[in-house]
């Protein structure tokens, strides 16, 4: 069920009304909980589309009770029907399925039609952090996310040997790979604004 009722109020469920923070995909949320154990000045949601997942998550939350942390059971390629415009002010994708093949491009998260749902419950100021271990993946979010118009913050080809980096939060996934020796890749960007967007002739 969509929690509709909770759209544009969802810092009434957190301790304290502070910046709101969103990963789409958390797995089993060892990002997420890190996150909102190193940055309690912000609030965290977990969305996640698998009950397996996200029970897990609840489990460790109702061990840790953080008062910043929220979790969601959804789906994350509709962002709009959970959030209002601008409500969210950092976007976390980490390790989304690749979907290599090219007649499955438009179920990427990096493709057109989600970055056009990102961008509609990011705030203004609002950055978008993606990190895979998929070279190609890395690559066709960079080409997409530039044809949308956006503008990149970071682009860390080797992220755990990048010493612009030094707050890196482990997700499950990023830790196995690291561990057999696998490059990380990391992008930070924000959409373009009004003023951005060359006035018309
Ligand atoms: C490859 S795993 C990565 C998990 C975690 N982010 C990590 O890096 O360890 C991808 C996760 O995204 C979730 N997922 C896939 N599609 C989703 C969607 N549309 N909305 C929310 N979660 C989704 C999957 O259930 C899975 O837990």
């Amino acid at each position: 069920m969509r929690p509709v009722g909770m759209i544009g109020k969802w810092q009434d469920r957190f301790a304290q009304s502070q910046p709101l923070a969103l990963e789409v995909g958390s797995g089993k949320g060892q990002f997420i909980i890190g996150m909102a154990q190193a940055h309690p000045e912000q609030n965290f949601i977990a969305l996640e589309i698998q009950e397996v997942a996200i029970a897990y998550i609840l489990r460790k939350q109702v061990e840790l009770q953080l008062p910043n942390l929220q979790l969601i059971l959804g789906d994350g390629a509709a962002l709009t029907d959970y959030f209002a415009p601008g409500e969210i002010s950092q976007l976390f994708l980490n390790f989304s399925d690749p979907w290599p093949k090219s007649r499955h491009e438009k179920r990427r998260l990096t493709y057109r039609h989600f970055l056009a749902e990102d961008q509609a419950i990011l705030a203004s100021d609002g950055r978008l952090q993606f990190k895979t271990d998929n070279q190609g993946f890395f690559e066709y979010s960079l080409v997409s996310m530039n044809n949308f118009g956006m503008t990149f913050d970071l682009v860390a080809l080797d992220l755990h040997h990048d010493a612009r980096v030094t707050d890196n939060i482990e997700t499950e996934y990023e830790q196995k790979f690291a561990s057999r020796g696998g490059r990380i890749y990391e992008l930070v960007a924000h959409f373009p604004t009004k003023k951005d967007t060359p006035a018309r002739a």
